[in-house]
């Protein structure tokens, strides 16, 4: 498999109201293949969102570079930027709906503003979507009308409206209960298997990500601290995190298997 994500040498500052600057990100490096789902983890203020956010460049690094499919996002000019970004479909912990429209229309929405597609095929795109997520039925509910798992299933057929090569994750299941936590990642494993789409997650459900991860990264101060696949449970884990996970692993909690559980 070749590297579809491709960051070197990333680091990120921030201001501060003091007018002091804080390093969120020192000297980052990170490949992921084409395919792979891969686990952001850390604690809290570690770097792992504006890691996730340098991706898309939501978050634009200081130093370092960003490629995609080997294009450099750092070098883009704007309108190409704006294109390649359709590759690089993207989920939130508070979904980010529009509450005044209904489903379809929330997951319509990017193809509307950035595909010329005629009404049959953005018809058939949507309802593809919506299809995958378990969602058919519910085209005409506005998300005020769904639960949480069911808001975050519509911004996953959102993000997949694209079809892009890329989903990048923040904290998707925090909002949620451990049992819809559950089915929104085996969702998430389903798609990656169909569909192929590499995946990038930030997330603190250790245990469900050991089983949901062909590799988990650990950050620590804005550094990448080691970097395991949590299936090589033989392998010496330097971090405490990485070892909580390889407990998770090794106790086989099956919080969710990368071959599927059914929609809840
Ligand atoms: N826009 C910003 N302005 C100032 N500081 C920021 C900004 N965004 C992030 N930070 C700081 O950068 C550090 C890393 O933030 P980040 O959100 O990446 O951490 P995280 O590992 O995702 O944390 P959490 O698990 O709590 O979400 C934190 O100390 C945070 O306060």
């Amino acid at each position: 498999m070749q590297n579809l994500i491709q960051l070197h040498g990333i680091s990120k500052s921030f201001r501060l109201p003091d007018g002091s600057r804080y390093q969120a990100l020192q000297d980052v490096s990170l490949s992921v293949r084409a395919g792979e789902i891969v686990g952001l983890i850390g604690r809290s203020g570690a770097g792992k969102s504006t890691l996730l956010r340098s991706i898309n460049l939501l978050e634009r690094p200081d130093h370092g570079t960003v490629q995609i499919n080997g294009q450099d996002l750092m070098r883009m000019p704007a309108a190409r930027l704006r294109s390649a970004r359709e590759q690089i479909g993207m989920m939130f912990q508070h979904y980010n709906l529009l509450h005044n429209l209904n489903v379809y229309e929330n997951v319509a929405f990017p193809l509307r503003l950035h595909e010329r597609l005629n009404a049959p095929r953005l018809a058939a795109r949507v309802r593809e979507c919506l299809d995958m997520v378990g969602l058919a039925d519910r085209a005409g509910s506005y998300p005020a009308q769904l639960s949480g798992g069911q808001k975050q299933r519509v911004s996953i057929a959102r993000a997949l409206a694209s079809r892009p090569d890329v989903l990048l994750c923040d904290e998707p299941t925090s909002a949620l209960d451990a049992t819809t936590m559950r089915s929104i990642l085996a969702t998430l494993s389903n798609i990656n298997l169909a569909l192929g789409v590499t995946i990038v997650i930030v997330s603190h459900e250790l245990a469900a990500l050991a089983q949901l991860c062909h590799r988990v990264v650990v950050l620590e101060d804005g550094r990448i601290a080691e970097q395991f696949d949590p299936a090589d449970t033989a392998s010496l884990r330097v971090t405490a995190l990485g070892r909580e996970l390889a407990y998770y692993r090794s106790e086989s909690g099956q919080a969710c298997s990368r071959e599927g559980v059914q929609h809840v």
